[in-house]
């Protein structure tokens, strides 16, 4: 039985009973695909930046839970509240009112640079999403005062984020030994952008998948889940479960900075399971390098984030999948 209370708020394609996501497959037969409850993924304390255990964090799992991160728990609680509101709307009226410069998909997490979904040939990821680039987000207007509290509060949350991916991202560039330059052509705050996600209970298929595995092509991710869980991150040859720990941001280390650490850190690899009885929500924050500026790095091509973008939209296009990084190593085979 279909276990979505609210049918009308779920885009059409994803009522029909037959509908399936594609289930969570095995990379190969080494790979354990059994999740465990108690993964002892790093803690780091932005209050007290530990160098070392930044360090080992990024190097050893390329991800790391984040406490001490100075958001108030109420603009979090706020903001998630908002979000679970906006998607229990119907799909016609979310269609309608999220307008320029946000943007409404489903199916797909890749979109173009406008914001619309680029869906591969292949499989449809059970979830939707709303996309905030959060350099516009003033620009957005809307008549109905929800929306104008929701932007508010995302205004709010932008600026946190934006405060913790550039003190981060210094103490990496310190941890690495690059040069402080590094720091300010690398990571540009007008690039980040906010996705909010609604991953809708499915009871039929067991291990089902809502995100495929991928790895962010992002320099750093901040990630807010809430309590339902379903976050999966590749580490040993294992999917581990990331479960949800209230008050907790979690970082992603995305391709941008494996490249500018010359393969030191480790962009994780990671996929999100559907809940058979509860929707999910997240709140994921992404941040870039300026559009135009070379990423260098001795493993890699040079190449700007315009051309890494393209070949990514290029992949999902023409093989349904995006290859990543790997496209511009250098001595890659052919
Ligand atoms: O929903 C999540 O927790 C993760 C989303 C994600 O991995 C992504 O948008 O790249
Ligand atoms: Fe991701």
């Amino acid at each position: 039985m279909l276990q979505m209370c609210n049918l009308e708020s779920y885009p059409p394609v994803f009522r029909h009973p037959s509908a399936s996501p594609p289930q969570l497959t095995t990379a190969n037969s080494m790979e354990d695909s059994s999740s465990s409850s108690s993964v002892p993924i790093p803690v780091v304390d932005l209050q007290r930046l530990s160098q070392e255990t930044l360090g080992e964090a990024c190097k050893e799992w390329g991800v790391f839970r984040l406490v001490n991160h100075g958001i108030p728990a109420s603009l979090l609680s706020k903001l998630e509240e908002h979000v679970r509101v906006l998607f229990s709307l119907s799909f016609e009226s979310k269609q309608a009112l999220v307008s320029n410069p946000l943007s409404y998909f489903w199916g797909t997490p890749v979109l173009t640079p406008s914001g619309d979904a680029l869906r591969g040939a292949l499989n449809l990821n059970w979830l939707e999403g709303i996309n905030v680039p959060l350099s516009q987000l003033p620009l957005f207007q809307s008549e109905d005062s929800r929306l104008e509290d929701f932007r508010h509060f995302l205004e709010e949350y932008g600026r946190h984020l934006s405060r913790i991916a550039t003190t981060l991202f210094e103490a990496m560039v310190k941890n690495l030994n690059l040069c402080p330059k590094q720091s300010e052509s690398s990571l540009d705050k007008s690039s980040g952008f906010i996705r909010l996600y609604r991953y809708p209970p499915r009871s039929v298929v067991d291990e089902a998948c809502g995100m495929m595995e991928h790895t962010d092509s992002s320099l750093l991710s901040i990630v807010h889940q809430d309590q339902v869980g379903g976050l999966e991150i590749f580490k040993d040859n294992k999917w581990l479960l990331v479960n949800p720990i209230s008050d907790t941001l979690l970082v992603h280390i995305g391709d941008m900075m494996q490249a500018i650490s010359d393969d030191q850190y480790r962009s994780v690899k990671h996929r999100v399971s559907v809940n058979k009885q509860e929707e999910r929500v997240s709140i994921c924050y992404f941040v870039f390098p300026a559009k135009g500026s070379v990423v260098r790095s001795s493993k890699y091509k040079p190449f700007t984030y315009t051309e890494f973008q393209q070949q990514v939209q290029n992949d999902t296009k023409t093989l349904g999948y995006k290859v990543g990084l790997q496209r511009f190593r250098l001595n890659a085979p052919v």
